[in-house]
């Protein structure tokens, strides 16, 4: 930018110099001198002052490129860093166009302030000369200047304005959209295409509105500036052609400065179009900042590390030290936490051992805290009181990328990443051989149909092509790839078949034999499968204990059992035969189950 600054001026000063050679030339044409001088220095003005520009240009579009490119990475890199709670109260399509269109306005403001120095540096060298020609012509002269910069003023802050209020129209529309596209089966389902559109379309309206006030204004702006400068030029033609009649001046100078007057154009222009793009970046430079001020996660263990537990808490320490024999491997301590300041706690004082090997199942009805404790276990939420500990160490002296490697997550909705199946199954190990890749599609009974396609591992995945139930056995294969400390998994609420259902019993089985695997569970044979079941209410632990104690002793657990029994009954065969559902497990009315 220094470099551009530079050239810039050097360019002005051959533009400011043109005139004055001009002048000379006509002087020596009129003293009958021989004109070789002035005419070759007035030739290598303009052409060093051409290729300077030329060069200045092109820097600047560089180094243009280079502030939208930092922008963006910038952004991207925040985003992925911020926690959780930072991203989810936007709506996705909102932080894709903070990603994708605002930096592109920073293209034009980037080197808006280069142009502003250039321009106000070009206008006054410009005045100053045209001072040094004749003091009477230069009073017209400002007289026009004055009234430019002045009607400017008042108009250009609106600009900004309405280019910011483009952009937050823009980011509504991104985040309609793309909540629209998401749910577009339930969009058609309902028949709310055309509401839908005409909701979104509102949101491009506006911004299409805002933007036509914006182009109105800088219109209004260029043609005020034009206007007044061509009508100071025929008023110094005029009030000069009189003065060089009465032999006040000579016709050189006042050739030189109509020369200069309109040269005026050039800087005015100059300020004008960069101080609109300078609007607009700022605007857009606000709505980026709102994106760097978004909170992040703690460090990586080698920052976050030593300030919170001291050099102990390498990770090879940290697994020195974890193998205590039959201590649990992950502990709440009289945990409360609360989603925002203010917001009822989602879940209070837990307090529940999560064994090293073995199946725990969390079961409560709706919004009763279970993904909550998934969140605290991998640190998307931080407690407000109590504490976890993972291996007998409290949360805060291990690095979240630390705890996130102990543990393996299957989110209920078990979203696909874009790319292949084998991009998606290697998400969390990259370095996973195709060897391990089939052992864990073996593992969920989806090795079968993934050597049947041509493709094989290389298949591309989209949300559209695969099948809820293979979505779950993809995220669960990845999942157990390699054998986690605990498999976190939230079971889908939706009814999967029979043939994942099973799959993802015996893997949940196998696992436990070795490691711990805590599931929010939502089908009678996950719950059944349980050496420790978790009763939540109301975001509280209600009970803790196995089956056959809990349907004796709490209601609310012989209530969950019910409806997770008729919840099955429905899809599995026959059930009031005691038909076998998809685990292969005998399903059997509630009043004739095993411990009653
Ligand atoms: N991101 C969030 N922001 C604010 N409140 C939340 C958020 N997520 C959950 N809550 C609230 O916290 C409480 C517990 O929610 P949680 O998702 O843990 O329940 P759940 O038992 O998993 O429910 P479900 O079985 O329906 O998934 C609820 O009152 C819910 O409204």
């Amino acid at each position: 930018m220094l470099l551009g600054l530079l050239l810039g001026l050097v360019a002005n000063a051959a533009g400011l110099a043109t005139p004055l050679v001009t002048k000379w030339v006509l002087d020596t044409l009129g003293a009958g001198d021989s004109l070789a001088r002035p005419v070759t220095v007035l030739l290598v003005l303009v052409v060093v002052g051409a290729a300077i520009s030329l060069w200045q240009w092109m820097l600047m579009g560089g180094v243009a490129e280079r502030v939208v490119l930092d922008a963006r990475t910038g952004v991207i890199r925040r985003y992925f860093a911020a926690r959780i709670d930072q991203l989810t109260r936007r709506p996705g399509g909102e932080l894709v166009t903070r990603a994708t269109s605002d930096p592109g306005l920073l293209h034009q403001a980037s080197g808006s302030l280069v142009g502003l120095i250039n321009g106000a540096l070009a206008l006054v060298g410009t005045l100053v000369l045209m001072g040094t020609l004749d003091l009477v012509l230069l009073g017209t002269t400002l007289v026009a200047v004055v009234a430019v910069a002045a009607l400017m003023g008042l108009l250009l802050p609106s600009i900004g304005r309405a280019q910011e209020a483009a952009q937050e129209s823009v980011g509504r529309l991104g985040g309609a959209l793309e909540g629209s596209l998401r749910a577009i089966r339930t969009v058609k389902a309902s028949r709310a295409e055309q509401r839908q559109a005409a909701m979104i379309t509102t949101h491009a309206r506006e911004s299409g509105r805002h933007g036509i006030h914006a182009a109105r204004r800088a219109a209004l702006v260029w043609t005020i500036s034009w206007t007044g400068i061509q009508v100071a030029v025929i008023v110094i033609l005029g009030f000069g052609a009189a003065r060089a009649e009465r032999g006040l001046i000579e016709v050189s100078t006042l050739i030189a400065f109509l020369l200069y007057a309109f040269q005026l154009m050039g800087p005015i222009s100059e300020l004008t179009q960069n101080m609109t793009a300078m609007q607009a970046g700022i605007a857009a430079a606000g709505r980026l900042r709102e994106i760097e001020a978004m909170a992040v996660e703690p460090g990586p263990p080698s920052t976050a590390g030593p300030s919170a537990a001291g050099p102990a808490s390498s990770p090879s320490s940290v697994r020195g030290r974890r193998v205590e024999p039959g201590g649990p491997v992950l502990t709440f301590q009289g945990v409360t936490a609360r989603y925002a300041p203010g917001a009822p706690p989602a879940v209070r004082d837990i307090d529940l051992e999560i064994p090293r090997a073995g199946h725990t199942a969390i079961v409560g009805p709706s919004g009763a805290g279970k993904t909550t404790l998934f969140s605290l276990l991998l640190r998307f939420l931080e407690p407000e009181h109590g504490r976890l500990l993972l291996d007998g160490r409290p949360y805060p002296e291990h690095a979240p990328g630390e705890i996130r490697g102990r543990l393996a997550y299957v989110e209920q909705e078990a979203p696909v990443v874009p790319g292949t199946i084998g991009d998606n199954l290697r998400f969390t190990h990259p370095d996973a051989t195709d060897g391990e890749l089939w052992a864990a599609l073996r593992a969920v009974d989806l090795h079968d149909k993934v050597g049947s396609l041509d493709l094989g591992l290389d298949t591309p995945l989209t949300a559209t092509t695969v099948s809820g139930g293979e979505r779950q056995r993809i995220a669960l294969a990845r999942a157990v790839l390699r054998t986690p400390d605990v498999l976190l998994l939230d079971e889908a609420t939706s009814q999967v078949d029979g043939l994942t259902e099973a799959a993802v019993g015996r893997c949940v089985r196998q696992r436990a034999e070795t490691g711990a695997v805590l599931t929010i569970a939502h089908r009678l044979s996950t719950v059944l499968d349980a050496g420790q079941i978790v009763v939540m209410d109301r975001g509280r632990i209600r009970a803790v204990g196995d089956h056959a104690t809990l349907l004796g002793t709490d209601e609310l657990y012989r209530d969950l059992v019910a409806s997770l029994r008729i919840g099955t009954a429905e899809t599995g065969p026959a059930p009031e035969s005691g038909g076998l559902t998809g685990s292969g497990r005998l399903l059997v009315p509630l009043d004739r189950l095993p411990q009653e």
